[in-house]
């Protein structure tokens, strides 16, 4: 009997990840709820700096946990900078995280706060070689996550992404995704929250430094329905939709979240 992969249901989900991967009951894993109240205000943390090629951008791809946009780290071509960061981070992938309604589907949750989804941008430093070497260092990944709120006003910079969600509908398909500049998706406000911890899936390594951006960013709930038509199974398969593939927070265990912001 082949061990069920990871993922999100009730006998493969976050509950069950240690039992395959020990890390996740580490002391620094992700997400974690966010409370204003514990947050200390660090004004020594600068703005960040993203610099994206467009023409970076590869292709998108369903691989039935996630919908994720893939760009070329060969060199540092597209990187982010300042911030909580010492030197220039190469942007590798992006990806959401999203619920079966408007209602949760983020990963981190803010003051209680559940947002329809999380959008993750996932940067490696090129000093540990390459994105393996990197999962093996506490500076090894950053992350800058953006939180989607549903509402009435459709974001017009998610449409490439959506519109692409028809050609990637099952597990496996992937499909050219090319001249795109991600940082169309940042909200206004350069605002965010800072941690050390974790990916939100296994492996769990604890090698992010997160960088979450205080502002959501605005979608419609049309966009998020979009987003939940994207199914986990493969073409000829039984239809299983792709919805709540998200990790509920996780113990804080002492660590401290700054604040760019007062
Ligand atoms: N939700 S997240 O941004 O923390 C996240 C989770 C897993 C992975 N990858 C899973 C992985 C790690 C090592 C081998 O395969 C990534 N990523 O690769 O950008 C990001
Ligand atoms: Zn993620």
């Amino acid at each position: 009997m082949a061990q069920s992969v990871w993922g999100y249901d009730s006998d493969n989900g976050p509950e069950r990840w240690h039992e395959n991967y020990p890390l996740a009951k580490g002391d620094k894993q992700s997400p974690i709820e966010i409370n204003s109240k514990d947050v200390q205000h660090d004004s020594s943390l600068g703005p960040w700096h993203a610099s994206y090629d467009p023409g970076a951008a590869k292709t998108i791809l369903n691989n039935g946990r996630t919908c994720r946009v893939v760009f070329d780290d060969t060199f540092d071509r597209s990187v982010l900078r300042g911030g909580p960061l010492t030197g220039a981070y190469r942007l590798r992938q992006l990806h959401l995280h999203w619920g079966s309604s408007d209602d949760h589907g983020s990963e981190h949750v803010i003051d209680g706060v559940k947002y329809a989804a999380e959008l993750h941008m996932v940067h490696w430093n090129p000093k540990h070689g390459n994105f393996a070497g990197a999962l093996k260092q506490p500076d090894g990944v950053a992350v800058v996550g953006v939180f989607l709120k549903a509402g009435k006003t459709p974001k017009p910079e998610m449409k490439r992404i959506l519109e692409e969600i028809d050609n990637i509908k099952t597990k496996g398909k992937e499909a050219p995704f090319q001249h795109f500049d991600p940082s169309i998706l940042f909200p206004k406000s350069r605002d965010y929250w800072t941690y050390h911890g974790s990916f939100t899936t296994p492996p769990c390594e604890e090698c992010i430094t997160w960088i979450l951006l205080r502002e959501p960013i605005e979608v419609s709930s049309d966009q998020m329905a979009k987003l939940r038509s994207l199914s986990k199974n493969g073409e000829n398969e039984p239809v299983n939709p792709l919805v709540d593939n998200w990790r509920p927070p996780q113990p804080v265990k002492g660590r401290i979240v700054r604040a760019s912001f007062k």
